[in-house]
Protein backbone atom coordinates (compact mmCIF):
# COMPACT_ATOMS: atom_id res chain seq x y z
CA UNK A 1 0.00 0.00 0.00
CA UNK A 2 1.14 3.38 -0.91
CA UNK A 3 1.77 6.33 1.29
CA UNK A 4 -1.06 7.80 3.13
CA UNK A 5 -2.48 10.43 0.44
CA UNK A 6 -5.91 11.84 2.59
CA UNK A 7 -5.80 11.80 6.54
CA UNK A 8 -9.08 12.93 7.94
CA UNK A 9 -8.48 12.76 11.87
CA UNK A 10 -11.29 13.25 14.37
CA UNK A 11 -12.63 15.43 11.66
CA UNK A 12 -15.63 17.71 11.90
CA UNK A 13 -17.41 20.59 10.34
CA UNK A 14 -20.01 23.13 11.01
CA UNK A 15 -21.34 24.98 8.05
CA UNK A 16 -21.65 28.40 9.97
CA UNK A 17 -25.68 28.96 8.62
CA UNK A 18 -26.57 25.47 10.68
CA UNK A 19 -26.51 24.96 14.76
CA UNK A 20 -25.13 21.67 14.33
CA UNK A 21 -21.81 20.19 12.60
CA UNK A 22 -22.73 18.24 9.02
CA UNK A 23 -19.55 16.21 9.99
CA UNK A 24 -18.96 14.47 12.58
CA UNK A 25 -15.58 12.36 13.90
CA UNK A 26 -14.69 11.36 10.71
CA UNK A 27 -11.07 9.55 10.43
CA UNK A 28 -10.68 8.51 6.82
CA UNK A 29 -7.00 7.62 5.34
CA UNK A 30 -6.69 6.75 1.87
CA UNK A 31 -3.73 5.78 0.14
CA UNK A 32 -1.80 7.01 -2.89
CA UNK A 33 -2.93 5.59 -5.58
CA UNK A 34 -5.97 3.91 -3.85
CA UNK A 35 -9.64 4.29 -5.69
CA UNK A 36 -12.39 4.61 -3.14
CA UNK A 37 -16.29 5.43 -3.88
CA UNK A 38 -18.34 7.62 -0.78
CA UNK A 39 -22.20 5.95 -0.84
CA UNK A 40 -24.73 7.34 1.28
CA UNK A 41 -28.21 8.79 1.38
CA UNK A 42 -28.84 12.10 0.29
CA UNK A 43 -28.11 14.90 2.69
CA UNK A 44 -25.74 12.37 4.87
CA UNK A 45 -22.70 14.74 4.08
CA UNK A 46 -20.36 13.27 1.26
CA UNK A 47 -20.71 16.43 -0.89
CA UNK A 48 -19.43 18.34 2.36
CA UNK A 49 -16.98 15.97 2.85
CA UNK A 50 -15.64 16.66 -1.07
CA UNK A 51 -15.97 20.31 0.11
CA UNK A 52 -13.65 19.48 3.17
CA UNK A 53 -11.51 18.03 0.34
CA UNK A 54 -10.93 20.13 -2.13
CA UNK A 55 -10.98 23.71 0.16
CA UNK A 56 -14.45 25.06 -1.14
CA UNK A 57 -15.21 24.32 2.85
CA UNK A 58 -14.49 26.91 4.74
CA UNK A 59 -12.86 29.24 1.90
CA UNK A 60 -16.33 29.47 -0.18
CA UNK A 61 -18.84 27.62 2.18
CA UNK A 62 -17.53 29.11 5.52
CA UNK A 63 -17.71 27.06 8.53
CA UNK A 64 -15.88 25.49 11.45
CA UNK A 65 -13.38 23.09 11.33
CA UNK A 66 -12.44 20.41 14.07
CA UNK A 67 -9.93 18.26 14.11
CA UNK A 68 -7.12 17.94 11.19
CA UNK A 69 -6.80 17.06 7.35
CA UNK A 70 -3.16 16.36 5.96
CA UNK A 71 -3.11 16.14 2.78
CA UNK A 72 0.40 14.04 1.29
CA UNK A 73 1.39 14.04 5.36
CA UNK A 74 0.97 17.82 5.33
CA UNK A 75 -1.92 19.66 7.61
CA UNK A 76 -3.76 21.38 4.94
CA UNK A 77 -6.46 23.41 6.69
CA UNK A 78 -4.79 26.83 6.60
CA UNK A 79 -3.10 26.51 3.18
CA UNK A 80 -5.40 28.91 0.28
CA UNK A 81 -7.77 26.89 -1.90
CA UNK A 82 -5.67 28.06 -4.51
CA UNK A 83 -2.24 25.40 -3.14
CA UNK A 84 -5.19 23.19 -2.68
CA UNK A 85 -6.39 23.24 -6.24
CA UNK A 86 -2.86 21.78 -6.94
CA UNK A 87 -3.39 18.34 -5.29
CA UNK A 88 -7.03 18.53 -5.76
CA UNK A 89 -8.94 18.56 -8.83
CA UNK A 90 -12.70 18.47 -8.72
CA UNK A 91 -15.78 17.31 -11.19
CA UNK A 92 -18.63 18.71 -9.43
CA UNK A 93 -22.46 17.53 -9.44
CA UNK A 94 -23.83 20.57 -11.06
CA UNK A 95 -20.86 20.82 -14.14
CA UNK A 96 -22.46 24.52 -15.01
CA UNK A 97 -21.53 26.06 -11.51
CA UNK A 98 -18.08 24.76 -13.15
CA UNK A 99 -17.69 26.80 -16.31
CA UNK A 100 -15.39 29.61 -16.97
CA UNK A 101 -14.96 29.86 -20.52
CA UNK A 102 -16.93 30.60 -23.53
CA UNK A 103 -16.60 27.50 -25.92
CA UNK A 104 -15.56 23.73 -24.56
CA UNK A 105 -11.57 24.35 -26.01
CA UNK A 106 -11.54 27.37 -23.68
CA UNK A 107 -13.03 25.91 -20.32
CA UNK A 108 -10.85 23.28 -20.96
CA UNK A 109 -7.54 25.43 -21.50
CA UNK A 110 -8.77 27.20 -18.79
CA UNK A 111 -6.25 26.18 -15.74
CA UNK A 112 -3.29 25.92 -18.32
CA UNK A 113 -3.50 29.57 -19.16
CA UNK A 114 -3.53 30.60 -15.58
CA UNK A 115 -0.96 28.75 -15.48
CA UNK A 116 1.46 29.69 -18.08
CA UNK A 117 1.18 27.39 -20.55
CA UNK A 118 2.38 28.24 -24.24
CA UNK A 119 -0.45 28.50 -26.85
CA UNK A 120 0.64 25.74 -28.91
CA UNK A 121 1.58 23.39 -26.30
CA UNK A 122 -1.70 24.35 -24.72
CA UNK A 123 -4.13 23.39 -27.83
CA UNK A 124 -2.01 20.02 -28.16
CA UNK A 125 -3.19 19.22 -24.78
CA UNK A 126 -6.75 20.52 -25.00
CA UNK A 127 -6.87 18.43 -28.23
CA UNK A 128 -6.20 15.41 -26.24
CA UNK A 129 -8.19 15.81 -23.20
CA UNK A 130 -11.34 16.67 -25.48
CA UNK A 131 -10.50 13.67 -27.26
CA UNK A 132 -10.23 11.49 -23.77
CA UNK A 133 -13.92 12.79 -22.63
CA UNK A 134 -15.01 12.52 -26.39
CA UNK A 135 -16.19 15.98 -27.36
CA UNK A 136 -13.35 16.76 -29.72
CA UNK A 137 -16.04 17.82 -32.60
CA UNK A 138 -17.35 20.12 -29.83
CA UNK A 139 -14.03 22.15 -29.23
CA UNK A 140 -15.32 25.47 -30.63
CA UNK A 141 -18.84 24.87 -29.66
CA UNK A 142 -20.23 27.47 -26.81
CA UNK A 143 -20.83 25.04 -23.16
CA UNK A 144 -24.58 26.43 -23.56
CA UNK A 145 -25.54 24.91 -26.06
CA UNK A 146 -24.61 21.35 -24.74
CA UNK A 147 -26.78 18.71 -23.71
CA UNK A 148 -26.60 18.08 -20.04
CA UNK A 149 -24.31 14.83 -20.55
CA UNK A 150 -22.28 16.76 -22.62
CA UNK A 151 -21.49 19.60 -20.45
CA UNK A 152 -20.55 16.90 -17.58
CA UNK A 153 -17.74 15.68 -20.21
CA UNK A 154 -16.55 19.19 -20.71
CA UNK A 155 -16.33 19.67 -16.81
CA UNK A 156 -14.34 16.17 -16.35
CA UNK A 157 -12.18 17.40 -19.49
CA UNK A 158 -11.34 20.28 -17.64
CA UNK A 159 -10.24 18.50 -14.50
CA UNK A 160 -8.12 16.09 -16.34
CA UNK A 161 -6.14 18.76 -18.15
CA UNK A 162 -4.53 19.84 -14.74
CA UNK A 163 -2.08 17.08 -13.16
CA UNK A 164 -3.00 16.82 -9.55
CA UNK A 165 -2.54 13.47 -7.66
CA UNK A 166 -6.13 13.68 -6.03
CA UNK A 167 -9.07 13.40 -8.39
CA UNK A 168 -12.31 13.87 -6.69
CA UNK A 169 -15.85 12.72 -8.46
CA UNK A 170 -19.11 14.28 -6.97
CA UNK A 171 -21.80 12.38 -8.82
CA UNK A 172 -19.93 12.48 -12.43
CA UNK A 173 -22.43 9.63 -13.46
CA UNK A 174 -25.66 11.85 -12.72
CA UNK A 175 -26.43 13.28 -16.06
CA UNK A 176 -24.74 10.73 -18.38
CA UNK A 177 -26.22 7.87 -20.53
CA UNK A 178 -25.69 4.79 -19.58
CA UNK A 179 -23.17 3.56 -22.04
CA UNK A 180 -21.24 7.04 -21.30
CA UNK A 181 -21.63 6.66 -17.67
CA UNK A 182 -19.69 2.75 -18.46
CA UNK A 183 -17.00 4.82 -20.20
CA UNK A 184 -16.58 7.79 -17.98
CA UNK A 185 -15.97 5.19 -15.37
CA UNK A 186 -13.58 3.37 -17.84
CA UNK A 187 -11.86 6.32 -17.82
CA UNK A 188 -11.47 7.16 -14.63
CA UNK A 189 -10.21 3.61 -14.11
CA UNK A 190 -7.76 4.05 -17.01
CA UNK A 191 -6.49 7.39 -15.47
CA UNK A 192 -6.60 5.91 -11.94
CA UNK A 193 -4.13 2.76 -13.64
CA UNK A 194 -1.71 4.70 -16.09
CA UNK A 195 -1.60 7.80 -14.44
CA UNK A 196 -1.48 6.44 -10.83
CA UNK A 197 -4.13 8.91 -9.72
CA UNK A 198 -5.84 8.52 -6.25
CA UNK A 199 -9.38 8.49 -6.86
CA UNK A 200 -12.51 9.65 -4.43
CA UNK A 201 -16.16 9.36 -6.04
CA UNK A 202 -19.20 10.14 -4.40
CA UNK A 203 -22.01 8.29 -6.37
CA UNK A 204 -25.42 7.22 -5.71
CA UNK A 205 -25.75 4.74 -8.81
CA UNK A 206 -23.02 2.16 -6.81
CA UNK A 207 -23.59 -0.86 -9.50
CA UNK A 208 -22.56 1.59 -12.39
CA UNK A 209 -19.42 2.71 -10.61
CA UNK A 210 -18.43 -0.96 -9.91
CA UNK A 211 -18.26 -2.24 -13.70
CA UNK A 212 -14.75 -1.38 -12.64
CA UNK A 213 -12.96 -2.32 -9.47
CA UNK A 214 -12.74 -0.09 -6.47
CA UNK A 215 -10.46 -0.52 -3.78
CA UNK A 216 -13.00 0.00 -0.81
CA UNK A 217 -16.06 1.11 -0.42
CA UNK A 218 -16.94 3.96 2.79
CA UNK A 219 -20.60 4.69 3.88
CA UNK A 220 -21.73 7.32 5.12
CA UNK A 221 -24.79 8.17 7.44
CA UNK A 222 -25.92 11.48 9.42
CA UNK A 223 -22.36 12.77 8.82
CA UNK A 224 -20.60 9.73 10.12
CA UNK A 225 -18.61 6.75 8.48
CA UNK A 226 -20.69 4.27 9.10
CA UNK A 227 -18.67 1.28 7.08
CA UNK A 228 -15.07 1.89 5.44
CA UNK A 229 -13.98 -1.74 3.90
CA UNK A 230 -13.40 -3.62 0.40
CA UNK A 231 -16.30 -3.85 -2.01
CA UNK A 232 -16.93 -7.43 -0.75
CA UNK A 233 -17.07 -7.02 2.77
CA UNK A 234 -19.90 -4.32 2.24
CA UNK A 235 -21.69 -6.19 -0.65
CA UNK A 236 -22.56 -9.09 1.79
CA UNK A 237 -23.31 -7.47 4.65
CA UNK A 238 -27.05 -5.14 4.91
CA UNK A 239 -25.10 -1.92 5.60
CA UNK A 240 -26.28 -0.46 2.22
CA UNK A 241 -29.97 -1.68 2.51
CA UNK A 242 -29.91 -0.03 6.40
CA UNK A 243 -28.57 2.90 4.76
CA UNK A 244 -30.97 3.89 2.12
CA UNK A 245 -28.25 3.22 -0.48
CA UNK A 246 -29.14 0.89 -3.79
CA UNK A 247 -27.19 -2.77 -4.15
CA UNK A 248 -26.74 -3.92 -7.52
CA UNK A 249 -29.76 -5.43 -9.00
CA UNK A 250 -28.12 -8.94 -9.47
CA UNK A 251 -27.38 -8.84 -5.62
CA UNK A 252 -30.96 -7.96 -5.23
CA UNK A 253 -32.48 -10.50 -6.89
CA UNK A 254 -30.01 -13.12 -5.16
CA UNK A 255 -31.76 -11.69 -1.63
CA UNK A 256 -35.26 -11.73 -3.38
CA UNK A 257 -33.78 -15.36 -4.05
CA UNK A 258 -33.66 -15.74 -0.16
CA UNK A 259 -29.58 -16.44 -0.65
CA UNK A 260 -27.13 -15.56 1.57
CA UNK A 261 -24.34 -13.12 -0.03
CA UNK A 262 -20.93 -14.12 1.54
CA UNK A 263 -17.28 -12.23 0.61
CA UNK A 264 -16.01 -15.38 -0.69
CA UNK A 265 -18.90 -14.97 -3.67
CA UNK A 266 -16.80 -11.82 -4.79
CA UNK A 267 -20.14 -10.31 -5.14
CA UNK A 268 -18.33 -6.78 -6.66
CA UNK A 269 -19.08 -8.04 -9.74
CA UNK A 270 -21.05 -9.97 -12.74
CA UNK A 271 -17.77 -12.00 -14.00
CA UNK A 272 -16.01 -12.96 -10.44
CA UNK A 273 -19.89 -13.67 -8.46
CA UNK A 274 -19.39 -17.33 -7.54
CA UNK A 275 -23.16 -18.24 -7.57
CA UNK A 276 -22.60 -22.16 -6.95
CA UNK A 277 -24.29 -22.36 -4.13
CA UNK A 278 -27.33 -20.80 -4.51
CA UNK A 279 -27.83 -21.70 -7.97
CA UNK A 280 -30.32 -24.31 -7.17
CA UNK A 281 -32.55 -21.83 -5.19
CA UNK A 282 -32.43 -19.18 -7.52
CA UNK A 283 -33.61 -21.48 -10.45
CA UNK A 284 -36.64 -22.73 -7.75
CA UNK A 285 -37.42 -19.01 -7.58
CA UNK A 286 -37.74 -18.60 -11.08
CA UNK A 287 -40.07 -21.68 -11.83
CA UNK A 288 -42.43 -19.38 -13.29
CA UNK A 289 -43.24 -16.32 -14.93
CA UNK A 290 -46.60 -15.00 -14.48
CA UNK A 291 -48.15 -13.98 -17.60
CA UNK A 292 -47.34 -10.04 -18.50
CA UNK A 293 -50.28 -7.88 -18.36
CA UNK A 294 -51.46 -7.40 -22.19
CA UNK A 295 -50.96 -3.57 -22.83
CA UNK A 296 -54.53 -1.62 -22.45
CA UNK A 297 -55.13 0.42 -25.96
CA UNK A 298 -55.90 3.94 -24.68
CA UNK A 299 -57.75 6.71 -25.62
CA UNK A 300 -54.73 9.64 -26.78
CA UNK A 301 -53.93 12.32 -24.48
CA UNK A 302 -50.75 13.74 -26.37
CA UNK A 303 -50.05 13.43 -29.69
CA UNK A 304 -47.21 14.53 -31.28
CA UNK A 305 -47.39 14.56 -35.50
CA UNK A 306 -44.59 14.25 -37.96
CA UNK A 307 -42.86 17.33 -35.52
CA UNK A 308 -39.25 18.59 -36.73
CA UNK A 309 -37.02 21.15 -34.72
CA UNK A 310 -33.48 23.22 -34.89
CA UNK A 311 -32.18 25.40 -32.50
CA UNK A 312 -30.54 26.77 -35.99
CA UNK A 313 -31.99 27.11 -39.44
CA UNK A 314 -28.59 24.66 -40.68
CA UNK A 315 -29.09 22.00 -38.19
CA UNK A 316 -32.31 19.69 -37.78
CA UNK A 317 -32.59 18.20 -34.21
CA UNK A 318 -35.63 16.39 -34.46
CA UNK A 319 -36.48 14.65 -37.72
CA UNK A 320 -40.59 13.99 -37.99
CA UNK A 321 -40.86 12.63 -35.29
CA UNK A 322 -44.72 10.98 -34.62
CA UNK A 323 -45.76 9.83 -30.75
CA UNK A 324 -49.13 9.36 -29.35
CA UNK A 325 -49.41 8.79 -25.57
CA UNK A 326 -52.18 7.42 -23.75
CA UNK A 327 -54.75 8.74 -21.24
CA UNK A 328 -53.00 7.64 -18.06
CA UNK A 329 -49.57 6.02 -18.99
CA UNK A 330 -46.24 6.29 -17.38
CA UNK A 331 -43.56 6.63 -20.14
CA UNK A 332 -39.57 6.46 -20.06
CA UNK A 333 -37.52 8.16 -22.89
CA UNK A 334 -34.40 7.28 -22.83
CA UNK A 335 -31.32 7.78 -25.39
CA UNK A 336 -27.78 8.77 -25.17
CA UNK A 337 -26.86 12.09 -24.30
CA UNK A 338 -27.31 14.51 -27.33
CA UNK A 339 -30.39 12.48 -28.65
CA UNK A 340 -32.66 15.12 -28.64
CA UNK A 341 -34.97 13.71 -25.28
CA UNK A 342 -34.96 17.34 -23.92
CA UNK A 343 -35.52 19.26 -26.97
CA UNK A 344 -38.69 16.96 -27.42
CA UNK A 345 -39.93 17.76 -23.91
CA UNK A 346 -39.26 21.66 -24.39
CA UNK A 347 -41.26 21.54 -27.94
CA UNK A 348 -44.23 19.70 -26.10
CA UNK A 349 -44.34 22.66 -23.09
CA UNK A 350 -43.56 25.43 -25.72
CA UNK A 351 -40.54 26.57 -24.58
CA UNK A 352 -39.63 25.79 -28.38
CA UNK A 353 -41.59 26.20 -31.82
CA UNK A 354 -41.62 23.59 -34.26
CA UNK A 355 -40.78 24.05 -37.66
CA UNK A 356 -42.50 21.43 -38.78
CA UNK A 357 -45.70 19.08 -37.35
CA UNK A 358 -48.21 19.50 -35.24
CA UNK A 359 -48.91 18.82 -31.56
CA UNK A 360 -52.39 18.17 -30.02
CA UNK A 361 -53.71 17.54 -26.35
CA UNK A 362 -57.01 15.87 -25.61
CA UNK A 363 -57.47 15.83 -29.75
CA UNK A 364 -57.20 19.86 -29.75
CA UNK A 365 -54.23 21.09 -31.77
CA UNK A 366 -51.93 23.23 -29.10
CA UNK A 367 -49.52 23.92 -31.52
CA UNK A 368 -49.83 27.52 -31.01
CA UNK A 369 -50.90 28.45 -28.02
CA UNK A 370 -48.39 30.08 -25.81
CA UNK A 371 -45.37 28.33 -23.08
CA UNK A 372 -48.30 29.91 -20.00
CA UNK A 373 -51.12 28.66 -21.62
CA UNK A 374 -49.77 25.20 -22.18
CA UNK A 375 -48.92 25.03 -18.46
CA UNK A 376 -52.20 25.46 -17.03
CA UNK A 377 -52.18 21.79 -17.91
CA UNK A 378 -48.49 20.40 -18.85
CA UNK A 379 -45.90 20.56 -16.35
CA UNK A 380 -42.28 20.55 -16.83
CA UNK A 381 -39.73 19.83 -14.51
CA UNK A 382 -36.03 20.43 -15.81
CA UNK A 383 -33.30 18.29 -15.03
CA UNK A 384 -31.48 20.59 -13.05
CA UNK A 385 -32.83 22.10 -10.28
CA UNK A 386 -30.53 25.58 -10.48
CA UNK A 387 -32.12 26.64 -13.93
CA UNK A 388 -35.66 27.12 -12.32
CA UNK A 389 -35.31 27.97 -8.60
CA UNK A 390 -35.72 31.78 -8.10
CA UNK A 391 -37.14 31.93 -4.49
CA UNK A 392 -34.83 32.66 -1.35
CA UNK A 393 -37.05 30.19 0.64
CA UNK A 394 -38.81 26.56 -0.03
CA UNK A 395 -42.29 27.88 0.95
CA UNK A 396 -42.01 30.55 -1.48
CA UNK A 397 -41.05 28.78 -4.65
CA UNK A 398 -43.47 26.09 -4.29
CA UNK A 399 -45.69 28.95 -4.37
CA UNK A 400 -45.14 30.62 -7.08
CA UNK A 401 -46.67 29.10 -9.91
CA UNK A 402 -50.30 29.24 -7.78
CA UNK A 403 -49.56 32.91 -6.54
CA UNK A 404 -48.69 33.92 -10.16
CA UNK A 405 -52.59 32.34 -10.83
CA UNK A 406 -53.63 34.79 -8.31
CA UNK A 407 -55.07 32.05 -5.77
CA UNK A 408 -56.24 33.08 -2.39
CA UNK A 409 -53.58 32.85 0.01
CA UNK A 410 -55.62 30.35 2.61
CA UNK A 411 -55.62 28.01 -0.70
CA UNK A 412 -51.84 28.39 -1.28
CA UNK A 413 -50.91 28.01 2.02
CA UNK A 414 -52.89 24.64 2.39
CA UNK A 415 -51.78 23.05 -0.87
CA UNK A 416 -48.17 24.43 -0.68
CA UNK A 417 -48.15 22.30 2.88
CA UNK A 418 -49.84 19.09 0.98
CA UNK A 419 -47.21 19.45 -1.96
CA UNK A 420 -44.04 19.55 0.42
CA UNK A 421 -45.96 16.90 3.17
CA UNK A 422 -46.31 14.69 -0.02
CA UNK A 423 -42.80 15.31 -1.37
CA UNK A 424 -41.16 14.64 2.05
CA UNK A 425 -39.66 18.38 2.07
CA UNK A 426 -42.09 19.47 4.99
CA UNK A 427 -39.81 19.45 7.90
CA UNK A 428 -37.61 21.88 5.70
CA UNK A 429 -40.50 24.31 5.06
CA UNK A 430 -38.81 27.32 6.87
CA UNK A 431 -35.24 26.43 5.32
CA UNK A 432 -33.60 28.57 2.51
CA UNK A 433 -33.18 26.67 -0.06
CA UNK A 434 -28.98 27.49 -0.47
CA UNK A 435 -29.06 25.18 2.78
CA UNK A 436 -29.96 21.87 1.13
CA UNK A 437 -28.40 19.07 -0.86
CA UNK A 438 -28.80 18.64 -4.45
CA UNK A 439 -31.26 15.86 -4.23
CA UNK A 440 -33.35 17.91 -2.08
CA UNK A 441 -33.31 20.84 -3.97
CA UNK A 442 -34.33 18.61 -7.20
CA UNK A 443 -37.77 17.60 -4.77
CA UNK A 444 -38.13 21.55 -4.62
CA UNK A 445 -38.33 21.79 -8.24
CA UNK A 446 -40.99 18.67 -8.69
CA UNK A 447 -43.01 19.89 -5.48
CA UNK A 448 -42.96 23.44 -7.78
CA UNK A 449 -44.84 21.75 -10.00
CA UNK A 450 -46.86 19.54 -8.70
CA UNK A 451 -48.44 21.81 -6.69
CA UNK A 452 -50.29 22.99 -10.07
CA UNK A 453 -51.78 20.11 -10.44
CA UNK A 454 -51.13 19.48 -13.64
CA UNK A 455 -52.68 16.57 -16.19
CA UNK A 456 -49.40 16.15 -18.42
CA UNK A 457 -46.39 15.71 -16.29
CA UNK A 458 -43.21 15.67 -18.06
CA UNK A 459 -39.52 14.77 -15.85
CA UNK A 460 -36.04 15.49 -16.61
CA UNK A 461 -34.23 13.26 -14.94
CA UNK A 462 -36.42 13.05 -11.51
CA UNK A 463 -34.12 10.92 -9.82
CA UNK A 464 -30.38 12.41 -10.96
CA UNK A 465 -28.55 12.93 -7.90
CA UNK A 466 -31.68 11.03 -5.50
CA UNK A 467 -30.60 8.50 -2.59
CA UNK A 468 -32.51 4.92 -2.86
CA UNK A 469 -34.94 6.09 -0.22
CA UNK A 470 -36.16 9.18 -2.23
CA UNK A 471 -35.78 7.49 -5.23
CA UNK A 472 -38.55 5.09 -3.95
CA UNK A 473 -40.34 7.42 -2.19
CA UNK A 474 -40.56 9.91 -5.79
CA UNK A 475 -41.39 6.97 -7.93
CA UNK A 476 -43.93 5.42 -5.73
CA UNK A 477 -44.94 8.39 -5.65
CA UNK A 478 -45.47 9.50 -9.28
CA UNK A 479 -46.55 5.86 -9.67
CA UNK A 480 -49.92 6.87 -7.04
CA UNK A 481 -49.91 10.12 -8.93
CA UNK A 482 -50.48 8.24 -12.49
CA UNK A 483 -52.79 5.66 -10.93
CA UNK A 484 -54.63 9.06 -10.13
CA UNK A 485 -54.66 9.91 -13.67
CA UNK A 486 -51.70 12.24 -14.48
CA UNK A 487 -49.91 11.39 -17.53
CA UNK A 488 -46.89 10.90 -17.18
CA UNK A 489 -43.35 11.03 -19.43
CA UNK A 490 -40.34 10.66 -17.73
CA UNK A 491 -36.83 10.99 -19.63
CA UNK A 492 -33.73 9.49 -17.79
CA UNK A 493 -30.27 7.18 -18.19
CA UNK A 494 -31.36 4.93 -15.11
CA UNK A 495 -32.23 1.56 -16.94
CA UNK A 496 -33.31 0.20 -13.51
CA UNK A 497 -36.25 2.91 -13.40
CA UNK A 498 -37.25 2.44 -16.87
CA UNK A 499 -37.72 -1.52 -15.73
CA UNK A 500 -39.32 -1.20 -12.49
CA UNK A 501 -41.74 1.76 -12.84
CA UNK A 502 -42.84 2.23 -16.45
CA UNK A 503 -43.85 -0.85 -18.71
CA UNK A 504 -43.49 1.04 -21.67
CA UNK A 505 -40.61 3.31 -23.07
CA UNK A 506 -39.56 4.99 -26.21
CA UNK A 507 -35.62 5.26 -27.48
CA UNK A 508 -34.41 7.90 -28.87
CA UNK A 509 -31.46 8.56 -31.32
CA UNK A 510 -30.14 11.29 -33.04
CA UNK A 511 -33.68 13.16 -33.01
CA UNK A 512 -35.45 10.12 -34.45
CA UNK A 513 -37.59 7.53 -32.49
CA UNK A 514 -35.70 4.43 -32.68
CA UNK A 515 -37.53 1.35 -30.60
CA UNK A 516 -41.05 1.59 -29.20
CA UNK A 517 -41.84 -0.55 -26.83
CA UNK A 518 -42.55 -2.93 -23.73
CA UNK A 519 -39.54 -1.84 -21.19
CA UNK A 520 -38.20 -5.43 -20.59
CA UNK A 521 -38.30 -5.92 -24.78
CA UNK A 522 -35.50 -2.89 -24.69
CA UNK A 523 -33.42 -3.32 -22.42
CA UNK A 524 -33.08 -6.87 -23.59
CA UNK A 525 -32.39 -5.94 -27.20
CA UNK A 526 -28.91 -5.69 -28.17
CA UNK A 527 -29.51 -3.60 -31.17
CA UNK A 528 -31.38 -0.67 -29.29
CA UNK A 529 -28.70 -1.06 -26.41
CA UNK A 530 -25.89 -0.29 -29.18
CA UNK A 531 -27.70 2.26 -31.15
CA UNK A 532 -29.22 4.51 -28.43
CA UNK A 533 -26.24 4.15 -25.82
CA UNK A 534 -28.01 2.29 -23.11
CA UNK A 535 -26.90 -0.65 -20.88
CA UNK A 536 -27.74 -4.28 -20.60
CA UNK A 537 -29.05 -5.14 -16.87
CA UNK A 538 -26.98 -7.05 -14.79
CA UNK A 539 -30.12 -9.37 -14.34
CA UNK A 540 -29.97 -10.38 -17.75
CA UNK A 541 -26.41 -11.29 -17.49
CA UNK A 542 -27.41 -13.34 -13.98
CA UNK A 543 -30.05 -15.11 -16.03
CA UNK A 544 -27.27 -15.99 -18.60
CA UNK A 545 -25.01 -17.02 -15.93
CA UNK A 546 -27.90 -19.36 -14.45
CA UNK A 547 -28.09 -20.61 -17.59
CA UNK A 548 -32.03 -20.01 -17.97
CA UNK A 549 -33.33 -20.43 -20.93
CA UNK A 550 -35.45 -17.20 -21.38
CA UNK A 551 -33.26 -14.48 -20.01
CA UNK A 552 -35.74 -11.84 -20.37
CA UNK A 553 -38.57 -13.54 -18.62
CA UNK A 554 -35.90 -13.86 -15.80
CA UNK A 555 -36.00 -9.81 -16.08
CA UNK A 556 -39.39 -10.00 -16.13
CA UNK A 557 -39.54 -12.19 -13.10
CA UNK A 558 -37.77 -9.83 -10.68
CA UNK A 559 -39.62 -7.42 -11.46
CA UNK A 560 -43.28 -8.71 -10.75
CA UNK A 561 -41.97 -9.70 -7.52
CA UNK A 562 -39.84 -6.69 -6.78
CA UNK A 563 -43.32 -4.90 -7.15
CA UNK A 564 -45.45 -6.76 -5.21
CA UNK A 565 -42.49 -6.76 -2.68
CA UNK A 566 -43.36 -2.49 -2.48
N1 LIG B 1 -23.99 25.45 1.67
C1 LIG B 1 -24.54 24.93 2.76
N2 LIG B 1 -24.87 25.71 3.81
C2 LIG B 1 -25.42 25.18 4.93
N3 LIG B 1 -25.69 23.88 5.09
C3 LIG B 1 -25.39 23.04 4.08
C4 LIG B 1 -24.81 23.52 2.87
N4 LIG B 1 -24.62 22.46 2.04
C5 LIG B 1 -25.06 21.37 2.71
N5 LIG B 1 -25.52 21.72 3.94
C6 LIG B 1 -26.06 20.81 4.99
O1 LIG B 1 -25.31 19.62 4.97
C7 LIG B 1 -26.17 18.47 4.82
C8 LIG B 1 -25.41 17.46 3.98
O2 LIG B 1 -25.33 17.95 2.61
P1 LIG B 1 -24.39 17.29 1.52
O3 LIG B 1 -24.58 18.05 0.25
O4 LIG B 1 -23.02 17.12 2.06
O5 LIG B 1 -25.06 15.84 1.40
P2 LIG B 1 -24.86 14.69 0.35
O6 LIG B 1 -24.65 13.43 1.15
O7 LIG B 1 -23.81 15.04 -0.62
O8 LIG B 1 -26.29 14.67 -0.32
P3 LIG B 1 -26.77 14.44 -1.84
O9 LIG B 1 -26.58 12.99 -2.08
O10 LIG B 1 -28.24 14.81 -1.79
O11 LIG B 1 -25.96 15.33 -2.71
C9 LIG B 1 -27.47 19.02 4.21
O12 LIG B 1 -28.59 18.30 4.65
C10 LIG B 1 -27.52 20.42 4.74
O13 LIG B 1 -28.14 20.41 6.00
N1 LIG C 1 -30.01 25.86 -26.64
C1 LIG C 1 -29.42 25.13 -27.60
N2 LIG C 1 -28.88 25.73 -28.69
C2 LIG C 1 -28.29 25.00 -29.68
N3 LIG C 1 -28.18 23.64 -29.66
C3 LIG C 1 -28.69 22.99 -28.60
C4 LIG C 1 -29.34 23.69 -27.52
N4 LIG C 1 -29.75 22.79 -26.61
C5 LIG C 1 -29.39 21.55 -27.08
N5 LIG C 1 -28.76 21.68 -28.28
C6 LIG C 1 -28.25 20.55 -29.11
O1 LIG C 1 -29.35 19.71 -29.45
C7 LIG C 1 -28.99 18.33 -29.38
C8 LIG C 1 -30.02 17.61 -28.49
O2 LIG C 1 -29.86 18.07 -27.15
P1 LIG C 1 -30.84 17.64 -25.97
O3 LIG C 1 -30.52 18.47 -24.77
O4 LIG C 1 -32.24 17.59 -26.44
O5 LIG C 1 -30.33 16.14 -25.74
P2 LIG C 1 -30.75 15.08 -24.64
O6 LIG C 1 -31.17 13.85 -25.36
O7 LIG C 1 -31.73 15.65 -23.69
O8 LIG C 1 -29.34 14.83 -23.96
P3 LIG C 1 -28.90 14.53 -22.40
O9 LIG C 1 -29.24 13.11 -22.17
O10 LIG C 1 -27.42 14.73 -22.46
O11 LIG C 1 -29.61 15.50 -21.54
C9 LIG C 1 -27.54 18.28 -28.85
O12 LIG C 1 -26.67 18.00 -29.92
C10 LIG C 1 -27.26 19.68 -28.32
O13 LIG C 1 -25.93 20.03 -28.57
Amino acid sequence: MGKPMIEFVDFGFKYRSQTNPTLHNINLTIHEGEKVVIVGPSGSGKSTLGHCLNGLAPFSYQGDITGKLNIKGKDVTNISIFERSKHVGTVLQDPDSQFIGLTVGEDIAFSLENDGWVQSQMKERVREVSGLVNMEKYIDASVHELSGGQRQRVALGGVLVDNVDILLFDEPLANLDPAAGKHAISLIDSIHKTLHKTIVIIEHRLEDVLFKNVDRIVVMNHGKIVMDSSPAEVLSSSTLSDNDVREPLYLKALRLAGCTITPDMHPQHMDSLDISTCKDRIRNWFDSTPASAQAIKREARLQLENISFGYSKEEEIIHNVSLEIGKGEMVSIVGKNGAGKSTLSKLICGFEKLTEGRILLDGVDITTETVKERAERIGMVLQNPNHMISKHMIVDEVALGLKARGIPEAEITKRVEETLKLCGLYAYRKWPISALSFGQKKRVTIASILVLNPEVLLLDEPTAGQDYRHYTELMEFLKKLNESGVTILLITHDMHLMLEYTSRAIVISEGKIVADDSAVRIITNEEVIKVANLKETSLFELALKLEIENPREFVQHFINVDREGR
